[in-house]
């Protein structure tokens, strides 16, 4: 991965009418960087994306993709491949005419039996639109990211609907476009996706960021946990635990591995069976759920 910026985005602002959408947000995606960009609903994202896609004009600030502005549409948009929520392919298309518009539509080249191939669609090349199940339809929207292998590809809730088969195919074919050095921006309320895969994630809160990094930097600063339940009577616990109303015990830490040490060091002299033991780092979630607080 090379620092050279693909996005930047400078005190950004967007208003509808009286409502201050975005507030003077400030970020940058390198070139090769997986971004996932995340938070609450009505926050912002899509219409920061929209944005820098060049389907909506800032109230304020700059925008530069590839170094131009989004609005320079013939320059920067075969460069970019976007995912959108809903692509709206004519429901009378079949599923070849609609890759092979993609095309057209993006100024790219690509195979259109290859792209049918990424997203598992070769066996409904002849379907049309209108008769795909809303899991293919979805397949079907991300072959607009994967045409002809852009630099910069949006990916908006890209795995919504998706069963558990497609979700892995889809990672799989992003990993194979990061690969080829394609940026990918992400944006998702599945946080776990973000979780394993985002080199850094910017989180938003009412139009600006309420914190921007890496994983590890957004959850650093809240505790991880350890959940367990006790047979009733117990020796008294050689850590700080609190007793929620279903009957586990919750420790809070910051010194996981120590804690969980002593705990099972515990338990293991004094004959106690830990049941339902749980452990784990902070998570994106536990992130989500501190905001406002
Ligand atoms: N065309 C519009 N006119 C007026 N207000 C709008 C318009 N589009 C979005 N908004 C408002 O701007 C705010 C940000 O919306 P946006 O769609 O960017 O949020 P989001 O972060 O993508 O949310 P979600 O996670 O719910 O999709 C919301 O309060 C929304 O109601």
């Amino acid at each position: 991965m090379t620092s050279a910026p693909v996005i930047d985005v400078e005190r950004l602002n967007l208003s509808y009418g009286d409502f201050h959408a975005v507030r003077d947000l400030t970020f940058h995606v390198r070139r090769g960087e997986f971004y996932a960009l995340l938070g609450t609903n009505g926050a912002g994202k899509t219409s920061t994306l929209e944005i820098i896609e060049g389907h909506r004009t800032a109230t304020s600030g700059a925008v530069r993709v590839f170094g131009q502005s989004p609005r320079a549409r013939r320059a920067v948009r075969p460069r970019m491949g976007i995912m959108l929520q809903e692509s709206g392919f004519s429901p009378d298309l079949t599923v070849r005419e609609s890759v092979r518009l993609i095309g057209r539509l993006t100024e790219r080249t690509d195979q259109v039996d290859r792209v049918l191939g990424v997203v598992d669609l070769t066996h409904k090349a002849g379907t049309k639109v209108s008769q795909l199940s809303g899991g293919e339809k979805r397949r079907l929207d991300f072959a607009t990211a994967v045409y002809g292998t852009p630099e910069l590809i949006f990916l908006d809730e890209p795995t919504t609907g998706l069963d558990i088969q497609s979700r892995d195919d889809l990672w799989d074919a992003v990993d194979r476009l990061r690969e080829d050095g394609s940026t990918v921006v992400l944006t998702t309320h599945y946080l776990e996706e973000a979780q394993q895969r985002a080199d850094r994630i910017g989180l938003m809160h009412k139009g600006t960021f309420h914190r921007e990094g890496t994983v590890a930097d957004l959850t650093r600063t809240l505790p991880s946990v350890i959940r367990f339940t006790l047979p009733v009577p117990a020796p008294v616990l050689p850590l700080q635990a609190t007793r929620k109303n279903d009957g586990k015990f919750v420790v809070e830490t910051f010194a996981l591995n120590k804690d969980l040490h002593t705990l099972l060091g515990w338990a293991q002299d004094n004959a106690v069976d830990l049941r339902d033991l749980e452990a784990g780092p902070t998570r994106l979630d536990d992130v989500f759920r501190a905001i406002g607080n």
